[in-house]
């Protein structure tokens, strides 16, 4: 990949420009780590640093080029771009640098509170049972067929979603199936994407730390459905799938000017569901649509993701898949890591892990395992540290309710200090305990989450629902000045393996 200097600047009108324009750029870079020789260096005013302050460190790199929206020095022989906002110039050029992937991939947005990584891993496995190479970007990882790349954020940055996507295409995929988180589209991340389906999956209190205020973090999601709408689409056939259960459902579909296949159980939808059964090792229902009725038998469980089908279902659906491919994807489903996984490990209780880290999930986690529970619900969970802190006293209280024993940890206290943590979540749980007469219910505040997960081991009785949530997939948590490794799923299976050894 390589373009001319002067084409990139030919992007940005307003560039005033120091230096040679006719030199080749091989690589766009806005971390100066990442500089190889012949990178045109972007620097971004970031919440912790200022890229302008890394220049030349980007330059003993090999930066060849630096873009810039304040006035530097002058480096030898290496030209500067002067432009008023850097992030709006990286935006234009990188997905030009890299001939614009995404138009040569059919691209799945989904966007929503809850449920985005769950759903884009039924996508896959749909349109890949219909036949497609199938790319997916998200939470867990980035999978270019069965590659798996690690991942930083949910949603990349536009420099290396544009960089992944020109993989994809080189790879053969011909979809691309991908989460795009609020902060994506307010950071304009997904810059120089066309997306041809696009997914709302619902809207709950979330991320208030980033947007401010809720109606600020719906706009945020609407974006998704404006660029589905946008007059220059070089794409034809674009649809909404909308869950219309959500109230913010209708905001998603008036800002869709395309066709919407809308779902929901409550409400009357395109595709709805009916006659739900939900146990703890799998789930049944009936999907009626266009095609009459869809009787389907899953390994995965919980009425949340109901939701998550009936979504993947109407891309299908948008995307012409035969119905009987996609009951056949669907009923050979495994499970998505860390959602609603289980620990099997010889106990005589069920020990579930799950990555619900906000009210929502945590209270519909919460309220399946109450379904088929046959004895207590021990709730393990913490609230991550630099992120909504709005949301730790709600979580607090929701575990008091729904749970018989809580035992409130960590969860990637990053900066923050775990207690404090605690006593914002604690805060919530004593409101929840209070608002219960006689209660037999009890909690434990334990910031040490192995020792958490093994008071909760300990507790339990035959019958008893374990429920460790907030972490699901992770395999890290992140502390003020390291990260160290750590993985609910391993910890929980290592501490009834040393509890059975010791009797
Ligand atoms: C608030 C936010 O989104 N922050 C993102 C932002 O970081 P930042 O503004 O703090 O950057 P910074 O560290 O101050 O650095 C400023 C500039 O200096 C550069 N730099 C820095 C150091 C150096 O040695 N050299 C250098 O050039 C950096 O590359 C950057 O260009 O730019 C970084 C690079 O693109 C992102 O990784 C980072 O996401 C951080 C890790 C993050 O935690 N974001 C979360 C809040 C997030 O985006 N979450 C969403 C939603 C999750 C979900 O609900 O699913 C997601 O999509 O992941
Ligand atoms: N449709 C849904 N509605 C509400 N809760 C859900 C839904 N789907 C999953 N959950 C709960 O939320 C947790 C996170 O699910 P998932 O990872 O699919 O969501 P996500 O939107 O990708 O989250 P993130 O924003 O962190 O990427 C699950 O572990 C489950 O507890
Ligand atoms: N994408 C979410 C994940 C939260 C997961 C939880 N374990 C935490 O660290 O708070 C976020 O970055 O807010
Ligand atoms: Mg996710």
């Amino acid at each position: 990949m390589a373009k001319n200097l002067e084409q990139l600047a030919a992007l940005l009108p307003d560039a005033v420009t120091h230096g040679r324009l006719d030199r080749e750029i091989t690589a766009v870079a806005h971390d100066s780590r990442k500089v190889v020789p012949g990178t045109l260096f972007v620097c971004l005013a970031g919440v912790h640093v200022d890229g302008h302050d890394f220049i030349e460190d980007a330059i003993k790199r090999g930066a060849v080029a630096v873009l810039v929206e304040k006035d530097v020095t002058t480096y030898g022989d290496i030209t500067i771009m002067k432009v008023d906002n850097t992030r709006a110039a990286m935006q234009a050029v990188v997905p030009y640098f890299f001939d614009y992937p995404g138009y040569n991939l059919r691209m799945i947005g989904v966007t929503g509170t809850n449920g985005k990584t769950t759903t884009t891993y039924l996508i896959r496995s749909i349109l890949r049972q219909a036949g497609y190479k199938v790319g997916l970007i998200g939470t867990i990882q980035t999978l270019i067929d069965d590659k798996a790349l690690p991942v930083k954020n949910t949603t990349p940055d536009v420099i290396e979603l544009q960089s992944t996507l020109a993989e994809m295409v080189n790879s053969g995929m011909e979809y691309v199936v991908m989460e795009v988180s609020s902060h994506a589209l307010a950071l304009e991340r997904v810059a120089g994407c066309e997306f041809d389906v696009g997914v709302f999956t619902n809207m709950t209190q979330d991320h208030l730390d980033f947007h401010q205020t809720f109606d600020n973090y719906i706009d945020a999601k609407a974006e998704l459905f404006r660029r589905l709408s946008q007059p220059s689409s070089r794409k034809s056939g674009k649809t909404a799938v909308i869950n219309f259960d959500d109230s913010a459902g209708e905001i998603m579909a008036n800002n869709s000017a395309c066709s919407v296949i809308s779902y929901g159980i409550k409400c009357s939808a395109v595709l709805t569901a009916d006659s739900i059964d939900v146990e703890a090792a799998g789930s049944s229902f009936s999907i009626n649509g266009v095609f009459g009725i869809m009787s389907l038998k899953l390994g995965i469980t919980g009425m949340f993701n109901v939701y998550n089908v009936l979504a993947a279902v109407g891309v299908a659906l948008a995307e012409k898949v035969d119905p009987a491919i996609i009951k056949q994807a669907l009923e050979s489903f495994i499970s998505v890591p860390g959602r609603f996984e289980l620990v099997h490990a010889g106990q005589p209780f069920t020990v579930i892990v799950d990555y619900a880290h906000t009210p929502d999930g945590l209270e519909n986690v919460l309220k399946t395992a109450k379904q088929f529970a046959k004895g207590r619900i021990i709730v393990v969970f913490g609230c991550g540290g630099d992120r909504d802190r709005t949301k730790r006293p709600i979580m607090g209280k929701l575990a008091a309710q729904y749970g018989d024993i809580v035992l409130a940890t960590s969860d990637n206290p990053r900066s923050e200090d775990p207690e404090k943590i605690l006593a914002d979540i604690e805060v919530g749980i004593r409101d929840g305990l209070s608002s219960i007469a006689c209660s037999d219910k009890s909690y434990k505040i334990t910031p040490d989450r192995r020792q958490a997960i093994t008071q909760a081991l300990q507790l339990a009785e035959p019958q008893d629902v374990i429920l460790i949530a907030g972490k699901g997939h992770e395999t890290y948590q992140i502390l003020k000045d390291r990260t160290i490794d750590f993985d609910d799923r391993q910890v929980a299976r290592e501490v009834i393996r040393e509890m059975r050894i010791n009797g």
